[in-house]
């Protein structure tokens, strides 16, 4: 089997990407951010207070002839930014793209943190990252990916997220159409659960590149391109006027400057990130002041390959034994 769906960005910045999916019996659809560092399957629920519901779309277990609760389950995550969310648990049928697993665990918001209260176009998380990172207890349940990996015509499935625009995430095989040349593997450190891997190295605009094994994660639930301070501030040194703002929390810089590119290295291969995905944001609507797509991951003790990276490449996640991650130019 195989399955194809759209990632859609939920605002004009592609602060996070949405997938239609599927819910119970008749089927309920939910708009979904598959996110490769996490492994928790969540959604908004009509056991989510309505205070802290708005304008989502909610997934109702009673109205599913298929559901089932999982007796005695809860979970409760924290993620990198601070958002959170806890609750209960069911199973149900579940599909993506028409790629269906029955009886997979739908984990029902009891409480959400205001962050996802806010952002209205988001109905949950399909967690992708390894099911060791589950936070369902007393027992922890399987991703999307890893209960449907028996019936796949191939276990992978690949993110094609574009700027500014709608993507797609494909499960079960490798579509030709969305890239030349050749995929470019690396080995995947599997644990402690995240698509651990490292980059060969990077070069500045036009500069030279420089190999260093930079080790981190590829997340498509993270907005941003954190890498080590060193490299970051060699970036913006060649920005006229960009600082690194306490105010803002990172470095931000005129919105009319001109930026470098960044390429990063996979094996042999490289891939460059264009300076539009790194002019991210105006730091207020009509500010002139501009936040960049690159920070320093110094404070998050882990180095992310978010979103402004993996839009810049087709992604290949392969959960062969071992796991490894391929990186195709589009
Ligand atoms: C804005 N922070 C909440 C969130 N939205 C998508 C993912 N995450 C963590």
């Amino acid at each position: 089997d195989t399955g194809s769906a759209a990632a859609v960005p939920i605002n004009e910045v592609d602060i996070a990407y949405v997938t239609p999916v599927t819910v119970g019996t008749p089927p309920q659809t939910l708009m979904l951010d598959l996110d490769t560092g996490s492994s928790d399957l969540w959604v908004f629920s009509s056991l989510t207070p309505s205070s802290q519901v708005r304008g989502q779309e909610i997934y109702s277990p009673a109205k599913s002839s298929t559901s089932k609760l999982l007796s005695g389950h809860t979970w409760s995550i924290r993620y990198g930014d601070g958002s959170g969310s806890r609750g209960t648990v069911y199973t149900d049928n579940f599909t993506i793209g028409g790629l269906e697993v029955e009886s997979q665990a739908v984990q029902t918001a009891q409480e959400v943190s205001s962050s996802f209260t806010q952002e209205q176009s988001l109905d949950g998380l399909v967690g992708l990252g390894f099911s060791t990172l589950n936070t369902v207890r007393p027992s922890s349940q399987l991703t999307f990916f890893d209960n449907a990996r028996p019936k796949l015509d191939e276990e992978v499935f690949t993110a094609d997220l574009k700027y500014h625009a709608t993507g797609s995430y494909d499960f079960g095989f490798i579509d030709r159409a969305k890239y030349t040349g050749n995929i470019t593997y690396t080995p995947v450190q599997q644990s402690p659960g995240y698509w651990t891997h490292s980059l060969s190295g990077y070069a500045v605009g036009s500069g030279a590149f420089q190999s260093t094994q930079i080790q981190g994660i590829s997340d498509t639930g993270t907005t941003l391109l954190y890498l080590p301070t060193a490299i970051v501030t060699a970036y913006y040194r060649q920005v006229q006027g960009a600082q690194n703002s306490q105010y803002y929390g990172g470095y931000v810089f005129p919105c009319s400057s001109t930026l470098p590119t960044f390429t990063f290295g996979i094996e042999g291969a490289r891939f460059t990130i264009p300076a539009s995905y790194i002019n991210y944001t105006r730091i207020s609507p009509t500010s002139s002041t501009c936040y960049g797509g690159l920070q320093s991951s110094s404070g998050l003790g882990i180095n992310i390959f978010g979103d402004v990276a993996l839009k810049a490449a087709f992604v290949v996640f392969s959960g062969t034994n071992p796991p490894r991650i391929g990186f195709g130019t589009k």
